[in-house]
């Protein structure tokens, strides 16, 4: 895409507040499988030569997710209202028309059937469009896996500086969701684009620039997704009163969990076996084969967020507020120590074990990382979540030419 320019309604030595001629707004919802949470930016384009800088993001967020509501869409579309009232008082109303808002769904939406998702969808654009802002045509619907991982990865090059200048030394990364987990880095060798299936390959245009990057979003595999995969219980038709166990809970546990508007009964085993040892191969039988291996990963370095970060916080692997840097190894070591005395863990989430097994799991035999691959746990670069929402914002502003 060609680079445009803005229209400059003041040229700049006449403008009378020099700063805020070329400031704008972004809304981007990220209707995700366990919640609903609104980004809006401000972005401050200094010269149409440089990228936006991001000048702030206000961040909302509300449970359970959309896909909660799958027999009450009307329900589903007020919690978006609640969030866009924020952006009433957070956008200058004279800026309201020019502020594209849009929402794209993720996994939770993609598992529905078609006739669910699309009066979700239909009941949420009704909400855009009695509001004050830009509604772009596609403002509402589900986006695609590949696009998930590419505008993460977008996101986090952007903050850490890898998108401008030359010498870009870009990063991997890996988001873990509730129901999809995405991996995406930029391949160095020549070999990895020849033994990579089509599929995973996708070019992508972003601030004047191409990149072929190595992408693949598996829906079944984010973590609560796994949770029932593990316990026997994905895509099953359950039946009233049907209990799962596994060796990853708690021996005496019995309880119920709600996931995409279904209800299980899940529990541990009263009699079997328990601990890091059994739970590993239960674990693995859901992952195993399933998962496309590329060899150049081995040896990089990948950032890691989303549930990745929060069961690493929660056991105190990393901090809560700055993240940290760990190896695949580290998340082994916790699972085994977490799944070998269950019940002293007990009170955090009696899926602590499974969730830390799974992680462990997926990240050796799954993607295939080495138990020394280096991981950088981040939430937020500059303040700035590290979501695929900015990429997504920056990708629409550019759709509307209101950036290059
Ligand atoms: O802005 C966000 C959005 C999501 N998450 C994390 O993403 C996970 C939930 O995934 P999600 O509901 O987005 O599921 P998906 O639809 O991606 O499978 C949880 O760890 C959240 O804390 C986050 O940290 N920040
Ligand atoms: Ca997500």
């Amino acid at each position: 895409m060609r680079r445009r320019e803005r229209p400059d309604f003041f040229p700049p030595n006449v403008c009378p507040i020099n700063a805020k001629a070329n400031t704008f707004y972004g809304i981007m919802f990220d209707a995700g499988s366990t919640g609903t949470r609104i980004h809006i930016y401000t972005f401050v384009q200094k010269s149409p030569e440089d990228l936006p800088e991001v000048e702030g993001e206000i961040f909302e967020s509300v449970k359970p997710g959309l896909s909660a509501y799958a027999d009450q869409p009307e329900k589903g579309a007020e919690s978006v209202k609640t969030l866009l009232d924020m952006a009433i008082d957070a956008v200058p109303p004279h800026l309201w028309k020019k502020t594209p808002v849009v929402l794209k769904a993720t996994a939770g939406l993609r598992l529905l059937s078609e006739e669910k998702a699309e009066a979700l969808l239909s009941e949420v654009k009704e909400v855009f469009e009695e509001s004050p802002f830009l509604v772009p045509e596609d403002s509402v619907g589900i986006m695609d896996g590949s696009h998930e991982g590419i505008l993460a990865w977008i996101t986090v090059n952007f903050l850490t500086g890898q998108l401008s200048g030359q010498n870009q030394q870009t990063v991997g990364i890996l988001d873990l969701g509730g129901a999809s987990t995405q991996i995406t880095f930029l391949p160095r060798f020549e070999e990895t684009l020849k033994e990579t299936p089509g599929d995973f390959l996708t070019s992508f245009e972003m601030f004047n620039k191409t990149y072929k990057l190595y992408t693949h979003s598996y829906l079944g595999f984010g973590l609560k997704a796994a949770r029932l995969a593990t316990l026997g219980a994905f895509n099953m038709e359950v039946v009233d009163g049907q209990m799962f166990r596994s060796s990853c809970l708690p021996k005496q546990l019995e309880a119920e969990w709600h996931f995409g508007g279904v209800k299980y009964r899940y529990g541990g085993n009263k009699e079997g076996e328990t601990g890091f040892k059994p739970c590993y191969l239960e674990v693995l039988k859901v992952v195993k084969g399933k998962l496309h291996q590329p060899e150049e990963i081995r040896g990089s370095s990948f950032y890691a967020f989303s549930y990745y970060y929060d069961r690493a916080a929660d056991t105190n692997l990393i901090d809560y507020e700055r993240g940290g840097v760990l190896e695949v190894r580290d998340f082994e070591r916790k699972a085994k120590e977490v799944c070998d005395n269950m019940e002293r863990y007990n009170s955090a989430s009696p899926f602590l074990c499974m969730d830390l097994t799974y992680i462990t799991v997926l990240l050796k035999e799954g993607f295939g990382f080495r138990d020394n691959t280096v991981l950088q746990l981040t939430k937020k670069v500059n303040d700035i979540e590290t979501s695929w929402t900015l990429g997504a914002t920056f990708y629409l502003l550019q759709s509307l030419g209101m950036t290059y």
